[in-house]
């Protein structure tokens, strides 16, 4: 078996320079000197290697980062550093002599299906007009091909002449997922793929992912903010706090391992967790701007463990047990 992982973020960083506010166009139209903009760190620092037909959980609170860093596996977004790996073939680096690329093998299913569809365009078109394009399918096979497709996610083949206003948000869910596999691909970043479904639909698109991945060996990031959505599907859930990863353990150890005291609130609520998560410390306040992200560990000030290192000095990823990393100085400190 190969021990190459399928995809791999080595020590990637996003930077989004801010666009020039009021203040800065006055100065410009004045002809004063720029001041250098605030930027925001979106991506500092990751590395995430994923192996084949492994199911990534990544998870944390709005605005931490997990979708630029879902945009970045699949080469929808640059790295301001480090490099990215597909099939140990270096894709993309922040240097001019690692040149941005992208593959078809790796796709992403986002939010809203609704958003994401042509409105104008009929079924057979939205899932059928790529495969057509990379010479997957030929055009008079194209029908045949989507009518395929749709019964593999669950769909009538009968809705090929329908438009997406013709479906329930469901359907549209399993039509993204239709247009992602259209092209064959081996990699999905799903990005809050079912956070906008009623529970018990979100339960049979969950369901529908994991028949595919064994249908078709293929190999999920899955991008939530809700812990029980993804520790449903995954082997192993990947916590980010502003912009860092704190925590990456086995799913199957979240509830009795958890050790990052970010990881731990983030239980406090799960729901589902009754009565076992009153063992957990529920999180205080709210995360603060990632412009502006506190110093050391950033999540110092919500702590309840906060020790006066964690204010100056970032804790570095470790492992505390085989396959479980936790950023935390409190692992650090002898009994
Ligand atoms: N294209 C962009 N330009 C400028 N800033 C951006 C851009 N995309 C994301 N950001 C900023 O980067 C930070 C991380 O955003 P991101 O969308 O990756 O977080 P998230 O954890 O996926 O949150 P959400 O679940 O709300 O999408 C946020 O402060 C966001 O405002």
């Amino acid at each position: 078996m190969s021990t190459t992982p399928l995809l791999e973020l080595r020590r990637v960083s996003k930077h989004f320079r801010k666009p020039p506010g009021l203040l800065a166009r006055l100065r410009n139209a004045a002809g004063l000197p720029a001041r250098q903009a605030p930027g925001v760190v979106a991506v500092d620092d990751v590395s995430l290697s994923i192996r084949a037909g492994e199911v990534v959980g990544l998870v944390g609170e709005s605005g931490c980062g997990k979708s630029t860093l879902g945009r970045m596996a699949v080469g929808l977004h640059s790295l301001s550093a480090g490099e990215r790996f597909w099939k140990g073939e270096l894709l993309a680096g922040a240097s001019r002599l690692a040149p941005h690329r992208t593959s078809l093998g790796m796709q992403m299913i986002f939010q809203d299906p609704q958003a994401s569809l042509n409105p104008r365009m009929r079924v057979q078109d939205i899932i059928g007009e790529a495969p057509v394009a990379h010479g997957i399918v030929e055009r008079r096979r194209q029908a045949e091909y989507v009518e395929t497709l749709l019964e593999r996610v669950g769909l009538d083949p009968a809705v090929i002449r329908h438009f997406p206003y013709q479906f329930s948000g469901g359907q549209r869910a399993r039509l993204g997922i239709a247009r992602a596999l259209a092209v064959e691909p081996e990699f999905l970043v799903c990005d809050e793929a079912v956070a906008a479904l009623d529970v018990s639909i979100q339960a049979q698109i969950l369901n529908l992912f994991l028949r595919l991945r064994d249908e078709l060996n293929l190999t999920y990031l899955f991008i939530s903010h809700d812990l029980h959505v993804v520790h449903h599907v995954s082997h192993r859930i990947v916590v980010m706090y502003l912009g860092r990863v704190v925590e990456s353990i086995a799913a199957e150890r979240l509830f009795s391992d958890a050790n990052h005291p970010y990881t731990r609130a983030l239980l406090a609520e799960v729901p589902s967790l009754e009565p076992a998560k009153k063992r957990f410390i529920a999180i205080r306040g709210e995360m603060p701007s990632p412009m502006a992200p506190p110093s050391g560990c950033h999540f110092h000030p919500r702590c309840p463990h906060a020790m006066p290192v964690c204010r100056s000095e970032a804790p570095p990823l470790a492992e505390i047990a085989p396959g479980h990393h936790s950023a935390c100085h409190l692992n650090h400190v002898s009994a």
